[in-house]
């Protein structure tokens, strides 16, 4: 039986492709018995039914499931930010790196609108994201810099775009594909307004085997994890958290610890350091009000 992509879905349809072409297909009866959701991204098995139309059989395992957007098997979090014009928002970086990791994606960052920024900002940001770990791309997108590399970037994966307002996500997905961004933004616009009461994804293909999604109000995320386990979504600290006196210390309250001594002297940045508090401190608060 043949296998596609589920790119989009619209009231009880999914558009399946198969890379060449695009049916569309019903849900077999049976799955809404059964209990059988159909996500976007998800890859499935259709009976064909004349040239352009199908019947999905079954939904094959899961990678990835993102609860919003309503998404599966996506590989990757493009996470969007520029430093001017808006300002960077470093703490909403960092809560984002969380999320999507502990969702299972890789994440990776675009920084937008170099041409504004100054230099030293850029590389101060840049070696920050790069010694946590991360992959970190400059993009001046209107002057045609760093377009590439965030091609590469995408080659072969199916990739979450997600960022704050203004950003430059739209032109970057217009840089990448002309037109994509403004059929990004419609998507985006149907959300704002409310029109469709379930929420409408899409998976757009770039390439062989390579989709992008856009993500509108991907921001405003919870961190589902315990406080102990955020430790671990901070990359940079297990260079000196072997070194901590107290065995499981949470480099907060501890009086000698070694991750803050590291911060004290510079060697993790304190910015990054406060966002990990932060994130702690709201987690134990959350844990507090349940019981
Ligand atoms: N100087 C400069 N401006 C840019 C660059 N990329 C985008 N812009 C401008 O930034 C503004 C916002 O760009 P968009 O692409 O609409 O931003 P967005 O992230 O899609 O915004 P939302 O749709 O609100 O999420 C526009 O005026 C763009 O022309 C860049 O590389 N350099
Ligand atoms: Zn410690």
């Amino acid at each position: 039986m043949p296998e596609g992509v589920v790119v989009r879905s619209l009231a009880g349809f999914f558009d399946v492709s198969d890379g060449d072409t695009v049916r569309r297909c019903r849900a077999r009866g049976v799955f809404r018995k059964r209990g059988v959701t159909v996500l976007v991204g998800d890859r499935v098995t259709y009976e064909p039914m004349g040239a352009a139309e199908g019947v999905i059989q079954s939904v094959l395992p899961r990678t990835t499931e993102l609860i919003r957007p309503p998404v599966a098997n996506v590989d990757q979090a493009l996470l969007v930010f520029s430093l001017v014009d808006p300002d960077f928002l470093p703490h909403l970086l960092d809560r984002m790196l969380v999320v999507v990791t502990a969702a299972g994606l890789r994440p990776a960052i675009v920084i937008t609108k170099t041409d504004l920024a100054d230099a030293k900002q850029v590389e101060r940001v840049m070696r920050v994201y790069q010694a946590a770990g991360y992959d970190v791309c400059p993009t001046a997108t209107k002057a045609g810099a760093g377009v590439d590399a965030v091609r590469t970037l995408l080659r072969g994966r199916v990739t979450v775009m997600a960022g704050p307002s203004g950003v430059g996500k739209s032109t970057l997905a217009n840089a990448l594909d002309p037109g994509l961004g403004v059929k990004m933004g419609e998507v985006s616009e149907k959300l704002g307004r409310g029109k469709h009461t379930t929420r409408h994804v899409e998976l757009f293909k770039l390439a062989e085997d390579t989709y992008i999604v856009d993500a509108p109000g991907f921001s405003q995320l919870e961190i589902g994890l315990a406080p102990a386990e955020v430790r671990d979504y901070f990359p940079e600290f297990a260079a000196f958290a072997p070194a901590c006196p107290y065995r499981g210390c949470l480099h907060m309250e501890e009086e000698t610890c070694a991750v803050k001594d590291a911060v004290a002297r510079g060697q993790i940045d304190e910015t990054r350091y406060r966002s990990y508090a932060a994130f702690v401190q709201e987690l134990r608060e959350k844990e507090e009000r349940r019981y």
